[in-house]
């Protein structure tokens, strides 16, 4: 518990490298679905499904198995302001998390995002 909350608060923060930046941008620029995951994370699990269900043409990172994932989540909160994961892109704009992608669904917007992203 100390532990965490001493590197929660005095942390040295991690340097983004360009290759890492460049990485990243262009993943989202290439592609029109992006999830960064977690193959452990439940809400990646849940996004990873409703998407799926809708194209198979997401590009998913599971960034906890990469070397370089700690980065790319520390590139995503500088873009996005957002840590968690699941993050979703599509069509180059940041959509946000699971609840976002959740919400989207039962508006009846998923799908057409979706669609004019393809
Ligand atoms: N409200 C978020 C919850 C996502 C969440 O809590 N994800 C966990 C993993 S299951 C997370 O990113 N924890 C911080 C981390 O893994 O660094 C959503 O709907 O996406």
């Amino acid at each position: 518990m100390l532990s965490s909350f001493k590197r929660f608060f005095f942390a040295t923060p991690r340097m983004v490298t360009d290759a890492t930046k460049t990485k990243v941008n262009n993943l989202i620029k290439e592609h029109p679905v992006v999830i960064f995951s977690k193959d452990y994370c439940p809400y990646c699990t849940k996004t990873k499904s409703t998407i799926s269900a809708l194209t198979d043409s997401a590009y998913i990172l599971e960034i906890n198995t990469i070397p370089d994932g700690a980065e790319i989540q520390d590139y995503l909160f500088e873009i996005s302001q957002q840590r968690t994961v699941p993050n979703v892109y599509i069509n180059g704009q940041h959509v946000g998390g699971n609840s976002d992608v959740q919400e989207l669904k039962s508006q009846g917007k998923l799908d057409g995002l979706l669609k004019a992203a393809l």
